[in-house]
């Protein structure tokens, strides 16, 4: 498909021997090797490439430059850069010289803008721009200008691999020790739309292609399909799972590890990813900033190989126990979700008039909660996601939120704060924090508790129990470890990967309509959580007996769950996933406190 092109003088091709959706530069270029700035540095005549599709124009690659789109001043500045954070593969040339490299990147390239923390308040940007970018991957032939042949280090690296070796750092792929990524790829084609299939052929194969990695893609046939799949698969034989779907089916995967005799060794060893591909994309937008899938492709690539927490949620109805890396949810949320599928046909607006009902007719949905806390609540929440991303969470990250100081900011922060150094253990970062998983670590502490008695009789000695006034007039109960449950909204704003708690967001519904109706205005930008209408604390675990005078939903991840009395502990760092930069997409939780 055509997509992005060149113009005259510059004629891209597409070319079927790399990557059946992968354009080359015919023309050769020299560029040398920026290691301060991570990137390549062409020199010579930049690529001029428009930065907008040209579907419309099928002549638009043979426009002289003169006629070039008004981007063209844009992408000549961009684009006579190559970040290592876009390339995906380099290899030597036919030619055999063995400073001439093809070198496959995505595009389009976008400067590496510092993130602008704002002076004045309610300025902070979310990601929701950024994560819609589509990328598409190319080929040029570069003769790389080496000024000091000591960049390769004193250990005799060819310079594709120094290329390549600077272009995956924290990877999967340098945790291989730099052998290709084995992916298997679970398609639901009933996902979303129905257009699971075509996002991942036109925009996720590529990427992968392009990078070499080996891929075996499988369909799923009925609901739950993956957990059968992921029950049995040959752990030994991927390093990841990659769902292109909806959230159900990492639901599904988690679920199959969870029930494998060899569980630990499973969710050690196997990445589980989404690429966008449903209706709801939480896991891609929360872990890679991602809604476009061929963006979420290229960070799966690039991210950080990670440890999350899961909850473990268990049932009155069985003794199963069953995980859930997302959300449980009850009241007004659940009703608006699992209450509003009939409605399926007019998409996710289905959700919204759900919520809107449910608040206009001031529905409650009582239920007794009892709670081990973790930080009870808003100024405890603040205060410990402070500390906590000060000390936890990578150099990206730690820089990242390091600025953020109580009462002001600083103005700006350089998210690239790690050098390259010449000698090639620079390069063995990816996956030093990352632990072999043992059945402890899948040990529950208070399940047995629940077990015994479904009530409060038998609660463990440090739990409470939550306030009677709020419960018996619940509104909306939503528990969650990943901050973005859904396109824009950004339930979960102080969620963190693996701090060993699940963030409690509780609406009361004797709040009247107006600041309640504000709060779930304002869920976009997450500061509903400082509304007086909302209870916002983090837990390590709790139970819930739903006492409503009739039967309504509960949804654990979206899906639906049986009525009746549930308790959820976390598992602290034992799913493993890809985060882009290492931690949650940014989420503004402090920068919007002040509004
Ligand atoms: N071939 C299939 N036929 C019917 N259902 C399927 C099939 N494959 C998977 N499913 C089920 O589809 C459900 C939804 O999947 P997924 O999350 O990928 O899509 P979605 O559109 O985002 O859905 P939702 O809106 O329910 O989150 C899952 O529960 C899964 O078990």
């Amino acid at each position: 498909m055509w997509r992005n092109c060149f113009h005259w003088p510059q004629i891209a091709f597409l070319t079927t021997t790399k990557s059946s959706l992968c354009y080359r530069e015919s023309r050769h270029m020299k560029a040398t090797i920026d290691l301060e700035g991570k990137r390549l540095v062409l020199s010579g005549q930049p690529l001029m490439v428009t930065t907008t599709p040209q579907l419309d124009n099928p002549l638009a690659c043979c426009l002289p430059v003169s006629t070039a789109t008004s981007s063209f001043n844009e992408s000549r500045q961009v684009n006579s850069l190559i970040p290592f954070r876009n390339i995906l593969w380099v290899e030597g040339t036919s030619s055999g010289k063995p400073n001439e490299v093809e070198v496959t990147y995505v595009y389009p390239i976008f400067d590496e803008i510092p993130i602008q923390i704002p002076n004045k308040v309610g300025e902070f940007k979310l990601p929701y721009e950024d994560a819609k970018r589509k990328v598409y991957p190319m080929s040029q032939i570069l003769t790389i200008e080496l000024e000091d042949a000591s960049v390769l280090g004193d250990e005799n690296i060819s310079l594709t691999d120094f290329i390549i070796r600077c272009s995956y750092t924290h990877s999967q792929f340098s945790l291989n020790g730099f052998r290709q990524q084995s992916i298997f790829v679970l398609i639901n084609p009933h996902s979303g739309t129905s257009e699971a299939t075509k996002i991942f052929k036109e925009e996720v194969q590529p990427i992968l292609s392009a990078a070499h990695c080996n891929l075996e893609v499988q369909y799923t046939e009925y609901k739950g399909h993956a957990i059968d799949i992921a029950k049995s698969i040959n752990i030994q034989k991927y390093d990841t799972i990659l769902c292109a779907s909806g959230d159900g089916i990492p639901y599904e995967v988690i679920n199959g590890f969870f029930q494998r005799e060899d569980r630990a060794e499973a969710f050690s060893k196997i990445n589980v990813v989404q690429t966008p591909g449903g209706s709801g994309n939480a896991m891609s937008l929360s872990c890679l900033g991602a809604t476009s899938a061929s963006l979420a492709a290229l960070r799966i690539l690039k991210g950080r190989p990670s440890q999350c927490d899961l909850m473990a949620v268990g049932k009155e109805s069985s003794d199963e126990v069953i995980v859930s890396f997302l959300s449980q949810t009850f009241g007004a949320i659940a009703q608006a979700d699992i209450g509003t599928e009939w409605m399926r046909s007019i998409g996710s607006i289905r959700f919204d008039l759900g919520v809107a009902y449910e608040v206009l007719a001031g529905h409650k949905y009582p239920c007794d909660l009892a709670v081990k806390w973790k930080c009870k609540n808003k100024e405890e929440v603040s205060n410990y996601y402070m500390n906590e991303s000060q000390t936890k969470g990578t150099p990206e990250s730690r820089s990242r939120r390091g600025t953020i100081e109580r009462g002001g900011y600083k103005d700006s922060v350089n998210v690239s704060t790690e050098r390259y150094s010449k000698s090639s253990s620079a390069f063995s970062a990816a996956g030093s924090d990352l632990k072999e998983l043992s059945d402890d670590d899948f040990e529950l502490k208070y399940q047995s508790f629940f077990k015994e008695s479904k009530d409060f009789s038998t609660l463990p000695d440090d739990w409470e129990i939550y306030d009677k006034g709020t419960t018996n007039n619940m509104r909306i109960f939503y528990a969650g470890k990943m901050p973005y449950i859904a396109a824009t909204t950004n339930f979960f704003p102080a969620a963190m990967p693996s701090d060993g708690a699940i963030d409690l967001v509780v609406f009361d519904s004797r709040s009247r309509i107006i600041p309640t109706a504000g709060a779930l205005l304002s869920l976009e930008k997450g500061t509903h959580v400082w509304e007086d209408c909302v209870d916002h604390s983090k837990v390590e675990a709790f139970r819930l007996i739903p006492k409503a005078d009739r039967e309504c939903y509960i949804s654990v991840d979206g899906e639906w769950f049986p009525y009746g009395a549930f308790q959820v502990e976390v598992l602290n760092k034992v799913l493993r996933t890809i985060l882009w930069e290492g931690d949650f997409t940014e989420t503004g939780f402090l920068e919007n406190k002040r509004l």
